[in-house]
């Protein structure tokens, strides 16, 4: 399912942290967005997964607002992996998992054989079979993050928004989650902080900057060395990678704050 976001401005406390932004994903795309701290990626994804109203502009699925969406209808297209956390204290993986289901049940029908049988294949994907029964809160951080994900994935949502999904993921899971979302091949908005993850996930990627898009295309065209130092101040080289040919950002960390002054 296509998602449009049409000249979105988003204002928080009195001050526009996202302007006019403007982007697309088609049926089946992965579009990436990419920048520095604070530039506004989770500002955007929010507004995506209805946490944020937009200031001006709007969020179409399928050409419809999203905000002529009733609640359960958005749950059933919409799944996200939000950067902040709930009240999960109590729940056990399981349970967690299943809530990505409620959003498919009557009032007090409870679980079908059918939604039994998505939670265990979402809890397989992400690695955590036999791991049901633990306690959520006593996860790490790590598998806290594919437990969330298999609760997305149980959704069976038209579209995937994943705010920093690989945050806490050792070098392994990371590249499986990667693995488990290129399978998919579902409409996915995903931000991510690890460039060269970007670069080899994505179809097109968007660059943030100070709550403006300032780059947009195929992660080949959009990561160049200019706009590595310009954006996010750093320098780097951006090489084919020798075992993928995808792009590889070799970042120079003997480097300095490559002449840009810090932000705030
Ligand atoms: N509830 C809020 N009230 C006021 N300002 C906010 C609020 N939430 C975020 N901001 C500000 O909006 C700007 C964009 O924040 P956002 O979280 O979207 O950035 P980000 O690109 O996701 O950053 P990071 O890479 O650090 O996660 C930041 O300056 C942030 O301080």
């Amino acid at each position: 399912m296509r998602i449009d976001i049409e000249d979105l401005t988003v204002r928080l406390a009195g001050r526009d942290v996202l302007t006019g932004a403007q982007l697309f994903a088609a049926e089946g795309e992965t579009v990436g967005l990419v920048g520095p701290n604070g530039s506004g990626k989770s500002t955007l994804l929010r507004t995506v997964y209805r946490h944020l109203r937009p200031h001006a502009g709007r969020v179409l699925l399928a050409g419809r607002d999203l905000r002529s969406l009733g609640a359960a209808e958005a749950a059933r297209r919409i799944a996200a992996l939000p950067q902040e956390r709930g009240a999960e204290a109590d729940f056990t993986v399981r349970e967690m998992v299943a809530l990505g289901r409620t959003p498919y049940q009557r009032a007090f029908a409870g679980e079908s054989a059918a939604d039994r049988e998505l939670v265990a294949e979402a809890l397989a994907e992400v690695g955590l079979q036999g791991h049901e029964h633990r306690g959520f809160a006593s996860l790490s951080g790590g598998e806290r993050q594919r437990a969330l994900l298999a609760r997305a994935f149980a959704q069976q949502p038209e579209v995937l928004v994943l705010d920093e999904p690989t945050n806490h993921l050792d070098v392994q899971h990371q590249i499986d989650l990667l693995a488990l979302l290129r399978a998919r091949r579902r409409t996915t908005l995903i931000s991510l902080h690890d460039l060269n993850a970007a670069a080899s996930l994505c179809d097109r990627l968007h660059v943030l900057d100070r709550g403006a898009v300032v780059a947009s295309g195929p992660p080949r065209e959009v990561l160049t060395a200019e706009l590595l130092a310009e954006v996010f101040g750093v320098r780097a080289a951006v090489v084919d990678h020798p075992l993928t040919g995808d792009p590889l950002i070799a970042f120079d960390h003997r480097a300095g704050a490559g002449g840009r002054t810090p932000r705030p």
